[in-house]
């Protein structure tokens, strides 16, 4: 069937807008639809980049590049490749969490995702098939809202970390964007302000759960599975009691991960070993203290686990190295309200001598005498100065990763880390922050955000068309960006910069993809991964449309 010129100018994966040539305006009936002038792709980056530039604030940037993306795929993704250090934070965290804030007021278009509603549930399969369009999907990122970053229960609002993280998968790694599929699965929401929001989009009734809310995910998996056989499947800030269960319910049965767990896992452990290069340490000589053992917390803990083992530790003598801190204070075994993931991590109260006194973080810091700390926990602030001076006196390179997102629910700033430690912590943060100088140093601070890994992870699962996700194959991944870090430089950074975003996602996917073929768990014949990453990866150019 001929597309009509429309169906071309609005077809955001077809549209090259003032870069259609005048042999492609003749062919495609598009004479006299757009102004005479034929710019290079080159030139449209120029003047939209131009255009950004006037915008004054970050929200206001960030609606005018979705604008471009609706748009003009291939001109969006010249812009992130062109400016990626500048843009992740407009179009990923932090921004991302105010257009989710206010997705209501801001909306103009779906931007082609999969709105699955827990009152359909017999409307999943068209759905998926109504989405895309007929597109050839390969990746799926899907959020139920219920944890989107550390803010809690944002509805069918949460759809944008959905496209966002999608986004960071272009142009990280160079998956095709018509090969990704964004869904939000609206079970509901809690969230009272939404609730009463006349503006509110999504289904307004409290958050399914139970039976009903399962049975809609096993729907969503089994239709995804039948429509996209090749597609693997990325789950995003689900809630505490449902993110494990349901990685856990598909983990051996289809291609999967969940990046709040494993992801964060593995960037956390890549900074980590970052920072034992530079502090000359080991990691099986370090006692762990995870601050919010929820989700991500445990997540970590156990690729820190799993770390500790491939260097020789008995899964008894690994787990003596890990404190778990929650809403309760440190968590022993007769902690009331306990998650299955952290019941694998509790102390007995014999450890100590004055265990019922441990119920904040201050008091745990004490007793426990960290040398690494994280945190997951949500709490702005919690990494007092108190606390982080304790944490000092008691170890040389106190390695400090406050990672809660966004901005404004960070346990600590980078720079007040460096300060009170006079120079001496090795940080990490979940949202990028500016170098530190501090008595003649520049400290540059590592992003400890999954956006380091989800992609080269996903990209390299995708290319070796990767049955099932596995433990070898984060380690590797975790093992291929950590410990890169210059320690002959004073104030390096733990992980390597964004600004490396694309090389080291690279990397990432042909160790991950490397690691698929020997265990033999490709689907398709691949000799050689590396041709076949990057025979996969998709450049920011103009091609012909084929029509
Ligand atoms: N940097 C990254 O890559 C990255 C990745 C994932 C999550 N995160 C951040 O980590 C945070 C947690 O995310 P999650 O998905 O694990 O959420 P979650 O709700 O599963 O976990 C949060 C945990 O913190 C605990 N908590 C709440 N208040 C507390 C308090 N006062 N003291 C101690 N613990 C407390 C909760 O009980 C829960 O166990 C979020 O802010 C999120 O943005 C960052
Ligand atoms: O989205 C992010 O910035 C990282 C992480 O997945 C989170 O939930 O905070
Ligand atoms: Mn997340």
């Amino acid at each position: 069937m001929a597309l009509n010129p429309q169906d071309i100018l609005n077809n955001p994966f077809l549209n090259k807008g003032t870069a259609f040539t005048k042999e492609e305006r003749q062919a495609y009936g598009l004479q006299g639809t757009l102004p005479a002038k034929v710019q290079t792709l080159d030139e449209q980056a120029v003047q939209a980049y131009g255009q950004y530039s006037s915008k004054t604030t970050d929200l206001e940037k960030r609606i005018f590049l979705m604008n471009v993306f609706n748009t003009n795929r291939t001109l969006f993704y010249r812009l992130m490749e062109d400016h990626v250090v500048e843009f992740m934070p407009i179009v990923y965290d932090p921004t991302v969490a105010d257009s989710i804030e206010q997705y209501n007021e801001l909306f103009v278009s779906p931007q082609d995702a999969a709105f699955l509603s827990v009152d359909e549930p017999e409307d999943v399969e068209a759905t998926l098939k109504n989405a895309p369009g007929g597109r050839d999907i390969r990746l799926i990122v899907v959020t139920d809202s219920e944890g989107i970053l550390g803010m809690g229960d944002w509805g069918v609002n949460g759809v944008d970390i959905a496209i966002g993280k999608l986004m960071v998968y272009t142009a990280a790694a160079g998956i095709n964007p018509s090969m990704v599929l964004p869904v939000v699965i609206d079970a509901g929401t809690n969230n009272e302000k939404l609730l009463h929001d006349p503006l509110y989009l999504g289904n307004r009734h409290e958050r399914v759960r139970g039976e009903r809310y399962y049975d809609l995910i096993d729907r969503f998996v089994q239709a995804s599975g039948k429509l996209f056989p090749e597609a693997l499947l990325h789950w995003e800030d689900f809630g505490r009691s449902n993110a494990a269960t349901i990685l856990e319910k598909y983990q051996d049965k289809i291609t999967t991960f969940n990046d709040d767990i494993q992801g964060t896992g593995i960037v956390v452990l890549a900074g980590i070993l970052g920072a034992m290069k530079i502090s000359k340490e080991k990691l099986t000589d370090q006692r762990i203290l995870i601050f919010g053992a929820g989700t991500a917390g445990v997540g970590i803990t156990n690729q820190l686990l799993d770390e500790m083992k491939r260097q020789g530790l008995s899964e008894e003598e690994a787990r003596k190295h890990f404190f778990l801190v929650d809403k309760q204070g440190l968590l022993f075994n007769d902690t009331e309200e306990l998650t299955p993931g952290q019941k694998a991590f509790v102390h007995d109260r014999s450890e100590f001598e004055n265990s019922n006194e441990l119920t904040n973080l201050e008091a745990a810091v004490k007793a426990v005498q960290p040398t690494i700390m994280i945190g997951t926990s949500t709490q702005p602030g919690a990494f007092k100065e108190t606390i982080i001076k304790e944490m000092a006196a008691h170890t040389e390179r106190p390695v400090i990763f406050p990672l809660s997102n966004p901005t404004k629910l960070a346990e600590a700033k980078a720079e007040d880390l460096i300060k009170w430690t006079d120079g001496k912590a090795l940080v990490a943060t979940g949202i990028p922050a500016a170098p530190v100088d501090y008595k003649g140093v520049t400290y540059e601070i590592g992003q400890a955000n999954n956006a380091l890994m989800y992609p080269g992870l996903g990209f390299g699962i995708i290319a070796s068309t990767a049955t099932r996700v596995n433990g070898e194959m984060l380690s590797q991944a975790s093992h291929a960006l950590g410990g890169i870090v210059d320690t002959e430089q004073p104030g390096a950074a733990v992980l390597p910069p964004v600004a490396k975003l694309t090389e080291f996602s690279q990397t990432i996917a042909e160790v991950v993809g490397q690691s698929v073929l020997d265990q033999k768990l490709n689907r398709e014949e691949i000799s050689d991964i590396k041709k076949a990453v990057s025979e996969m990866k998709w450049e920011a150019k103009y091609t012909d449309l084929n029509l």
